[in-house]
């Protein structure tokens, strides 16, 4: 049996090594954690910024003898060149090979930045994860352990690029750009595109592509009777009540102020005159919680093939006008040539 001074010693050394080895099991992922939490955790704004330039000098701070950043290089690379750059991917390289790469390929700079660091005899990690932190944690803990394993002498990035969040958001500025704010519905910023699509299928599958306008008859009236609020109410039921009886696979977009527009694709002249006179019923019946009923002219234009947005949306709009001109709640059709016939 060994002496007791000879037991504690052996104790207090089999601890020292195993906190030893709990504090740097630790350590490295904390650190990587650390560079991210509070350089790249946060909102949109941050995310804008999270550049490989922003990157690179935050590793620089934290490690001035691994990145050089002189001549206005950072790491071996031209400050405009990685400007802008956003940092996605995950490289794991060590001498002249790489040893982990996941995602999509690097952009250019980046790729030249990598290839400076194997070039310098450099191990680099650059980490893009998910946004939650259980899969960051355990990103970075391979980063380490890869790192460990080859012997990496350099720093290891490690980037958390909330790609979720950036897809949501990207998701929520094109509804924006794409949508009135007012009635949900689309713009006519999208009309364009719309069009030239929906005409290349009608063209492909010999279809027909009909153009619906219509415009609120005096409309001026409620606003000033009612207010600019009940106003808005009224043309937010509007858009709700069309919209639930075109088809699927119509477009209804909301074109200016109480102007509205429908693409009503598969559709000829015979059935683009049968869907502006149920319109036209269907908006002159529905209450609109007000003392006056609400009416709405109609124009409506067959697009020939070859016809582009521009005359067809004219074609439509003359119609229209011709409606209002001969006493609203009704419409006119359009040909191409502009000339209209009563409905
Ligand atoms: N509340 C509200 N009013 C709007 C909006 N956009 C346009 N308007 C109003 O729509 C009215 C359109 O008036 P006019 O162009 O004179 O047409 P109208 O009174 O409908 O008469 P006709 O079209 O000739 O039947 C104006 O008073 C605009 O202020 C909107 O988003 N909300």
């Amino acid at each position: 049996m060994p002496p007791r001074g000879d037991r504690s010693l052996a104790d207090l050394l089999r601890l020292v090594v195993l906190t030893l080895v709990v504090v740097t099991a630790l350590a490295i992922p904390v650190i990587h954690f650390d560079v991210q939490r509070r350089y790249l955790d946060g909102n949109l704004a941050t995310l804008s910024v999270l550049t490989a330039e922003q990157l690179m000098r935050q590793v620089i701070a934290r490690d001035p003898e691994f990145w050089v950043y002189e001549d206005g290089r950072i790491g071996g690379l031209l400050r405009d060149e990685v400007r802008g750059v956003a940092v996605r991917q995950v490289v794991y390289a060590e001498g002249g090979e790489a040893v982990v790469e996941i995602g999509a390929p690097l952009p250019a700079p980046l790729l030249r930045q990598r290839q400076w660091l194997l070039d310098a005899g450099r191990s680099v990690g650059a980490l893009e994860t998910s946004a939650s932190l259980r899969p960051l944690l355990r990103d970075s803990l391979l980063l380490a352990l890869v790192l460990a394993v080859i012997g990496g002498t350099g720093a290891a990035l490690l980037c958390r690029y909330p790609l979720a969040r950036l897809r949501r958001a990207e998701r929520d500025i094109r509804y924006l750009a794409e949508h009135d704010p007012l009635t949900g519905l689309l713009n006519r910023h999208v009309v364009e595109a719309l069009f030239e699509r929906e005409t290349a299928r009608a063209r492909r599958h010999h279809l027909q592509l009909s153009i619906i306008i219509f415009d609120i008859d005096h409309f001026k009236r409620v606003n000033d009777q009612h207010g600019h609020d009940c106003g808005d109410r009224v043309l937010r039921q509007l858009a709700g009540l069309v919209s639930r009886h075109v088809r699927a696979s119509d477009y209804l977009v909301r074109w200016g102020g109480e102007e509205f527009l429908v693409l009503s694709t598969h559709t000829d002249l015979a059935m683009a005159r049968a869907l502006v006179e149920k319109l036209r019923r269907l908006v002159a019946a529905h209450d609109f919680g007000l003392p006056q009923s609400i009416t709405i002219s109609l124009g409506v234009c067959a697009c020939s093939p070859g016809q582009g947005l521009q005359r067809c949306v004219s074609c439509a709009d003359a119609a229209m006008y011709r409606a209002k001109r001969a006493g609203r709640n009704r419409w006119f059709e359009g040909d191409g040539e502009h000339s209209v016939t009563e409905g």
